[in-house]
């Protein structure tokens, strides 16, 4: 059942000072904390870094509320015991794991479960004890928050919604988030979450100890990726009425507790202050690429950024996928193969991610930890390579992935490694990847690129099958050289050995021209991948063959 969320009013900008009231007046305007408030209000501040912090990263906001949130019972441990979360990584919570792991997107619970009880850890570094590291989780819920608020203790969260939207009560007022959306909830922070949509789903980056900042720009300039006014923030909203048997939920050390009060926690009737929620609408990224040849890497794409103590190092980065032009020349455009050392956490919100054809889906997840291999899927990298030299720019439409990248190592909770989600045939999707190797590959882009007087040949029409290697049918062909209908040239005789992976999208082509009685064979066999007659080529058809494996025998 769909109920509209009507979209609150906002204030923007990113690490701003800002200031609401809902109640005119409601806030003090000449000093934090006077004697007596305006309206009768209490003062109360949350800090979100140490008083001490320099004043370029401090953060910390006013709150002008009803009742000051100490107001409240004492805390006790919430029962029964939330199972899936995790806020300290170490051999008694998780383990490690060199392993590339895929999940598919989890179903949506039957029984009713909220934000709170649809949250569970997948993987994580450090300790919200320590103040250093991260956890990544992921929420399935059905059922909106009720007679409760959430606050955590451990760490900033920064939510990815996929599925439904979260309509979201803060202190410092409501945010609607969209999948297509992002929300940065503080610590600290007390939050209640209604699902409007019903089923929801999505991923939380919770870092310890940092906030997240917008990268610097570098060389880009002044412009580009997030921009600061794109970042919307809530504007004061407050409900007074008494609320008996009201719940806190407070995650603390990755444990929940609870302490009742009797009233609702967003009872502020104004703030200011520069440490808020927040939310940014991803498709408002501006992204920058390569113009001209190569994969730029990723860092390219980042919205935010939590800092590590080591400058360049990120404890966690929240890096976009999102649509663009592919426009660079002479290169193969999906992520390269590679290793790194930082590690890589992949969600999808919606569409294909470019370096995996299959088996990535929209609410799933991915994890490549530090060093460990991975890039496209066999399928990506034979269809990149058949689109060959000439390839046009492409629009990258209708797709929205995303990466929280970390210097910190994971560790990988129970739950995601026995979870009937995972994808135990992940590997499966690179296995196929076969050597395309030739010691006599001579021309510079790896392609034998055979100008306009070349033909096929032979006593067959030139084709033979004479045996399958690995399955794969091997073709024999007789090339040679003729000039404008005379005899072949008998120096440059050259005979081939292609290997052909029958429909599948060829890894390297033979252009060559020939006659429409040759092409005939060729289209018979089954083994054209693409058949071009250029306008400016009027003479013969083009033909491209897959030249994977090509052995030439002289
Ligand atoms: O592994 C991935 O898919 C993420 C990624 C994308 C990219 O364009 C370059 C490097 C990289 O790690
Ligand atoms: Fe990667």
């Amino acid at each position: 059942m769909e109920k509209p969320a009507a979209e609150p009013e906002y204030l923007s900008g990113f690490g701003n000072h800002f200031s609401s009231e809902a109640v005119k007046g409601a806030l003090p305007l000449d000093q934090n904390s006077p004697l007596a408030c305006p309206c009768g209000l209490y003062a109360e501040q949350i800090s979100g870094t140490s008083f001490t912090t320099p004043r370029k990263f401090n953060q910390r906001s006013w709150l002008y509320r009803i009742k000051p949130s100490v107001t409240h019972e004492p805390f006790h441990p919430r029962l029964p015991r939330h199972e899936r979360l995790v806020s300290e990584f170490n051999e008694s919570t998780s383990s490690a794991t060199p392993t590339q792991l895929r999940w598919k997107p989890v179903d949506i619970p039957e029984s009713p479960t909220d934000f709170i009880d649809g949250l569970y850890t997948i993987c994580g570094a450090g300790s919200s004890f320590t103040r250093h590291g991260y956890a990544i989780h992921m929420y399935a819920a059905n059922k909106s928050m009720s007679g409760c608020a959430f606050c955590n203790a451990d760490g900033d969260f920064l939510a990815v919604p996929q599925k439904g939207r979260l309509s979201i009560t803060t202190e410092c007022g409501k945010l609607v988030v969209s999948p297509g959306e992002i929300v940065i909830l503080p610590q600290g922070f007390r939050f209640s979450i209604d699902l409007p949509d019903g089923p929801s789903r999505g991923y939380v980056a919770e870092i310890f100890g940092e906030h997240f900042h917008l990268p610097d720009l570098g060389p880009i300039g002044a412009n580009g990726l997030a921009a600061a006014r794109d970042f919307l923030v809530p504007t004061a909203w407050f409900e007074q009425a008494s609320h008996p048997g009201y719940t806190i939920v407070q995650k603390f050390g990755g444990e929940l507790f609870t302490a009742k009060q009797d009233f609702s926690p967003f009872n502020v009737v104004a703030w200011h202050g520069n440490y808020v929620p927040c939310k940014y609408d991803l498709s408002k990224f501006c992204p920058f690429n390569t113009v001209l040849i190569d994969h730029g890497d990723p860092s390219i794409n980042t919205v935010l950024t939590a800092p590590s103590n080591k400058p360049g190092v990120a404890l966690l980065d929240f890096v976009l996928f999102s649509p663009r032009w592919l426009v660079a020349e002479h290169t193969f455009r999906p992520p390269y193969y590679h290793r790194n050392c930082m590690s890589e956490f992949m969600g999808l919100i919606y569409g294909i991610y470019e370096a995996k054809a299959d088996g990535f889906l929209p609410g799933g997840a991915s994890l490549h930890s530090c060093m460990t291999p991975h890039g496209p899927d066999t399928k990506t990298y034979e269809a990149s390579i058949a689109v060959g030299e000439n390839s046009e720019p492409v629009r990258l439409r209708g797709t929205m992935a995303f990466m929280f990248e970390s210097n910190l190592i994971p560790r990988v909770c129970p739950w995601a490694l026995d979870s009937p989600y995972l994808d135990a045939n992940y590997y499966q999707c690179w296995i196929g990847l076969r050597s395309h190797f030739s010691s006599n590959n001579r021309s510079e882009n790896g392609s034998l690129d055979v100008p306009g007087t070349t033909q096929v040949l032979s006593e067959e029409q030139g084709i033979e099958c004479t045996h399958t290697w690995r399955h794969v049918p091997v073709i024999r062909i007789r090339i040679r050289d003729f000039h404008h209908g005379r005899p072949p040239h008998a120096r440059t005789r050259a005979e081939l050995v292609l290997r052909c992976l029958g429909r599948a999208p060829p890894n390297r082509y033979f252009l060559c021209h020939l006659s429409d009685e040759t092409l005939k064979q060729f289209v018979s066999l089954d083994i054209i991948q693409k058949v071009v007659r250029p306008g400016n080529t009027p003479m013969m058809p083009r033909l491209y063959l897959p030249l994977g494996g090509t052995k030439i025998i002289t």
